[in-house]
């Protein structure tokens, strides 16, 4: 779907718990307007969030599909994923104005950079990322689609992090370890060897708890 100029400088957010605020203040200070602001669960909306609409999920057909670019603004990486199965709209980037990004990098649709995060050059983010508040993502990364790279997190040069992973806060990944997909890696983690796909590790040094794919 192609985006129609009409809608420059306006975005809107699909999710309203706290991670959607984060989003809705980096898109206010970069001069957006929030058309609306969208949620499945009523039940998880954050007592801040104001005029919440019904979701597409038990409202497929009369969603407005078409209109200003949206931004999956939920942090959990798998909803992430599922919401954006059933949206057929165009996405937004929320950068922050404090993040520092490298120009030979690359940043796919949807994908949120938060404040004082740091991208260096050649490396390659995809659809749908979390790159979180003071997270550091070295040269020559590539981070799959629909993964959280956490706040503090520091990812040195050459790491790979697959679709769907999350990386905990204040992790430390060291050069050329490739993390699997749909992995969960612990708060305070020190991976020093590859994981594969779906595992959780924590400690340090990093070890397996467990391999299980996502709900
Ligand atoms: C802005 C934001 O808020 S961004 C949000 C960022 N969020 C995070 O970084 C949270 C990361 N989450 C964690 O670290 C969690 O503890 C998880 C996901 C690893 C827990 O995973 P689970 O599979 O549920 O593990 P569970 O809680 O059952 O613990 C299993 C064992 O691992 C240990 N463990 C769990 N997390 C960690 C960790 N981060 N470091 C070391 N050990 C850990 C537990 O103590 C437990 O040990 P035991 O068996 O000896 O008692």
């Amino acid at each position: 779907m192609k985006k129609t100029p009409n809608y420059k400088n306006q975005v809107r957010i699909y999710g309203a718990g706290g991670h959607s605020h984060v989003i809705k203040e980096v898109m206010r200070i970069n001069g957006y307007e929030i058309l609306d602001t969208f949620d499945d669960k009523p039940e998880q909306v954050h007592h801040a969030s104001k005029n919440v609409a019904i979701g597409a999920r038990e409202n497929i057909l009369n969603f407005p599909h078409e209109g200003a670019p949206v931004i999956i603004a939920v942090g959990k990486n798998s909803e992430r994923a599922e919401i954006s199965e059933f949206l057929n709209c165009n996405y937004e980037k929320a950068i922050h104005q404090s993040a520092i990004i490298s120009p030979t990098s690359k940043i796919g649709e949807g994908t949120v950079v938060f404040a004082g995060a740091i991208i260096q050059p050649n490396t390659v983010i995809g659809k749908h990322v979390i790159i979180n508040t003071g997270a550091s993502v070295d040269h020559d990364n590539i981070i799959g689609d629909f993964a959280h790279i956490s706040p503090k997190a520091a990812l040195c040069g050459h790491v790979e992090v697959g679709e769907g992973s999350h990386v905990g806060v204040g992790c430390v990944v060291i050069p050329k370890v490739k993390i699997g997909k749909w992995c969960t890696i612990g708060a305070g983690t020190i991976v020093l060897k590859d994981v594969p796909d779906y595992a959780t590790v924590v400690g340090n040094p990093g070890k397996i708890i467990k391999i299980k794919k996502h709900d």
